[in-house]
Parts: structure tokens; C-alpha cells; sequence
């Protein structure tokens, strides 16, 4: 066995998840098809460091089976152990397993970086950062990275900023077929249906409180709307807020609109957005999640330190005595729910996803050595043909530009605006 997971015998039943995903990843599959056949990553080590499900798992076998040598790492509260199992038994290095400690994470993380990637596919950024930090002896034989989340690319255009960025970066993030649909519609509705089966209550004429109205925020709250909650945004950016206001959600900072939350949903993805004094304005029994994902996104470690309890427990939800004696119910102790308790984003949606991050190992790959150290944006070619696969699998067809269309949209003289 090369890796380090939990069980191994668990493999036949990760097979059979990962099979069955696979059949709702058209985009992703066509795509893989594509680096096959051009053989742009046979020979090619590339460390997949991402939430492992049967989603994740299909792009390692599919890059594996394009001739690329694969290896994935995964935290361990993002690890599914039969999906681990599966792909060892596939014969992917896999370091990843249930209920790692963080130092676990962090050798899982350095074992990865010692198959010595020339491509890392990332989600988070931590392993591009350790790269940086721990093994930087790596980072002059690679073609690059690519990065899949907000809270991830934020860090690695830090590092561009200061000078600290040693590799090229492709925010996967950033291009139109990750983010407006993974971070708008995929996770809006994995986070309120997570939260709401964790709740097992109505969310009808329940108060729902989310803070931040970015893509995750808006699309969490139009889910929540939808099935019958009021719906109250907090925001520190007026454009945002002023979105929120105009899709019809009532705005309040968040000292305001804590004071009714029913269900209270974090989703900036910036460590410390709901503070002590936020959760101590709750109302009893109120819940609060987190669908951003940034440690301490929720304050729960400084609550403890400020004299809160945890009561009881069952699940994965928790209840808390805050200092000021009221009674809180935390959901999976505020880790990212939609991942770390249940089963993340729908496979359409992840489809498009990984057909962007393929696309980006792609565009590394064939742009190798000539790439800078910096966050580049996926061209928008790329980004097209993930939306045009993907629409094809949706049974959907597409218009092109006309040739009148072409000369007008090219054309500057006065007289071709004129009507
Ligand atoms: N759970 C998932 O599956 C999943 C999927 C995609 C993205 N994400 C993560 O979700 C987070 C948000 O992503 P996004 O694409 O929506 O980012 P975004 O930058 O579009 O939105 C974040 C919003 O939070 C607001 N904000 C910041 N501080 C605030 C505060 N104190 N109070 C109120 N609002 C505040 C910002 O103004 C911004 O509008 C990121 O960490 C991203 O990585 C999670």
C-alpha cells in the first residue's frame, strides 16, 4: 500500500461511489479525454490536494488514467475513507484519513510535496503554501498550480504582492464557470441543505441571518429564501449590501440582525466575521454555521476562552452556554458545514469545477517555462469550452455571433453607432 489512510479494506465500496459519480461529470471526463489524447500530462506528477469524496477521486483516476502521475492528500475532517481506500486500491498514492490531527494533516500534506509535484491541484492553498515554506526545493522543476477557492487565491496574491510567489499560479477560482456556479448555486444549496437536515426544523418564517453577500452569501441566501425563511444579509461592503437590498433581503449589521437570527450562516470565508459578541446577541437556541470555511470563522475558540460550555452534544451539533447564560447550537464546530458534514457540493456543479481545474493544468502545462511566478487567470477559451461541454450535457444549444453582430461590436466610427 503506498500512502497512509484508514482502512483499505473500505475500497469496494469507494470504487462504487466513484463510479457512480463519474457518470454525472461529462464536462470533467471529455476533458480528461482531451489531455489523453494529447498527452500533455503523460509522465506529469501532479498532487491533488482537495476534499476527498468520490468527486475529487474521479479527476485523480481521470488524470491517472491520462498518463500522469498522481498523488492526493486530503484534511482529515474532509476525508471520506472508503473513497481513500479506493484509490489506493487504485494505486494513488493517498494520504489521507478520518479524524487526522492537525499536525497528521500537516505530514500528509509534506508527504504529498515529497512525490515532488510538477503540478499541485489545490483547494485552500495551504499546500501551495507549504510548498513554499517547507519544501521550496520543489518549486523550481514546476509547472505550477492551480487554486479552486476564494479564501485560497486571497493568500496567493498576497505572496505575488510581496515578492514570495515562486511559482505560476491559475486562480481556477476566479474563471466565470467556477464561481458562478460552484461558489453561487452549488454551495448555497449544499451549505442550506446541509444545515437544514443538521436542524431537522422548518425553515418556514425562520429568521436567517447570512453575513456576507459575495457569491457563496447571495447564493445561500436566495436557497434559504426559497424554502420559506426571512431572510436578513450583514455586509461591510455597500455594493454588496446594496445587492442584498435589491434582491430583497432586509440589511442590518451583523450586532442587529444576531439579536433575531434563528439560523445564523457565515459565509465570508475570513476568520473572526462572527466575534464573541456577535453570538452573545443570539437569541436561545439560535444556530450558527459556517459555509465559508475559514478556521475560527466563527469566534468559537474565543468564546471558550470567554467562559462558554459546551453542554451536550449529539452529532454534529453541539450546544453551547455562552458566557451571558444563554444556550447556542453550534453546528459541526463551525468547520465548513456543506464539506465537513455532509456531502458537499452536487456533482453538476463540481463537474464544472474540475473541468476548470483540468483546464488549468492544461494551460500550466502547455505554458510551461514561459508562464511568470503570478496569479493568472484562466483564458476565457478555456473557461468557454468547460460552459459549452457542460451546456451540451444539460441538453442545451448555443447561438454564435453573426457576422453583422462582429463588424458592429468591431467597429469605432461614429457612423456605424449611429441608428
Ligand atoms: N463551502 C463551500 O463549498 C465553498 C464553495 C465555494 C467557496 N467557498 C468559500 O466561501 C467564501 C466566500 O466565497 P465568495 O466567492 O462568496 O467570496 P466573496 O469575496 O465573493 O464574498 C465574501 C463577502 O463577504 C463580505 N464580508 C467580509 N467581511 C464581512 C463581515 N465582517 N461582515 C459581513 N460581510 C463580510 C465581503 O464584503 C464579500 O462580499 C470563501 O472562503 C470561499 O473560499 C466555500
Amino acid at each position: 500500500m503506498t500512502g497512509r489512510i484508514a482502512d483499505p479494506t473500505l475500497w469496494r465500496e469507494g470504487t462504487e461511489r466513484i463510479a457512480w459519480a463519474r457518470q454525472f461529470m461529462p464536462a470533467t471526463t471529455a476533458l480528461a479525454a482531451e489531455l489523453r489524447e494529447s498527452g500533455r500530462v503523460h509522465g506529469i506528477r501532479i498532487a491533488v490536494s482537495d476534499v476527498l469524496e468520490p468527486k475529487t477521486a474521479t479527476v485523480a483516476l481521470l488524470l491517472a488514467e491520462a498518463g500522469a502521475d498522481v498523488a492526493v492528500s486530503c484534511v482529515g475532517r474532509d476525508t471520506d475513507d472508503a473513497v481513500a481506500a479506493a484509490l489506493v486500491h487504485a494505486g494513488i498514492p493517498t494520504y489521507a484519513h478520518r479524524g487526522a490531527t492537525d499536525a497528521e494533516d500537516r505530514d500528509n500534506v509534506l508527504a504529498l510535496l515529497d512525490h515532488h509535484p510538477e503540478v499541485i491541484v489545490d483547494d485552500g492553498a495551504a499546500t501551495i503554501r507549504l510548498a513554499h515554506t517547507e519544501r521550496p526545493g520543489i518549486l523550481g522543476s514546476m509547472a505550477g498550480a492551480t487554486e479552486q477557492t476564494t479564501s485560497g487565491v486571497r493568500p496567493l496574491r498576497t505572496m505575488e504582492r510581496e515578492g514570495a510567489l515562486r511559482i505560476p499560479i491559475v486562480a481556477a477560482n476566479d474563471a466565470r464557470t467556477k464561481s458562478l456556479f460552484d461558489n453561487a448555486h452549488g454551495t448555497g444549496q449544499s451549505v442550506v441543505l446541509a444545515v437544514a437536515d443538521l436542524l431537522d426544523q422548518s425553515w418556514a418564517g425562520s429568521d436567517v441571518v447570512v453575513v456576507g453577500f459575495g457569491r457563496v452569501g447571495s447564493g445561500v441566501a436566495r436557497h434559504a429564501a426559497a424554502l420559506g425563511a426571512r431572510v436578513t444579509v450583514s455586509e461591510v461592503d455597500p455594493v454588496a449590501a446594496l445587492q442584498a437590498a435589491f434582491a430583497g433581503y432586509a440589511v442590518e449589521p451583523l450586532a442587529d440582525a444576531a439579536a433575531h437570527a434563528d439560523v445564523l450562516i457565515s459565509t465570508t470565508g475570513i476568520a473572526h466575521t462572527v466575534a464573541v459578541e456577535h453570538l452573545e446577541r443570539l437569541p436561545e437556541g439560535a444556530a450558527v454555521a459556517v459555509g465559508g470555511g475559514a478556521f475560527q470563522e466563527i469566534s468559537l475558540l474565543a468564546a471558550l476562552d470567554a467562559g462558554a460550555v459546551e453542554t451536550s452534544r449529539r452529532g454534529a451539533v453541539s450546544v453551547l452556554r455562552l458566557a451571558n447564560g444563554r444556550s447556542i447550537r453550534v453546528l459541526d464546530d463551525g468547520h465548513c458545514i456543506n464539506v465537513s458534514a455532509a456531502e458537499g457540493n452536487p456533482i453538476q456543479v463540481m463537474d464544472l469545477s474540475f473541468g476548470v481545474q483540468l483546464s488549468a493544468v492544461d494551460h500550466l502545462l502547455a505554458g510551461r517555462g514561459t508562464l511568470t511566478p503570478a496569479v493568472h487567470i484562466l483564458p476565457r477559451s478555456a473557461d468557454d469550452r468547460v460552459a459549452a461541454l457542460a451546456l451540451g450535457a444539460f441538453g442545451g444549444g448555443l447561438d454564435a455571433v453573426s457576422s453583422a453582430q462582429s463588424d458592429y461590436l468591431t467597429s469605432w466610427r461614429p457612423r456605424d453607432v449611429t441608428p
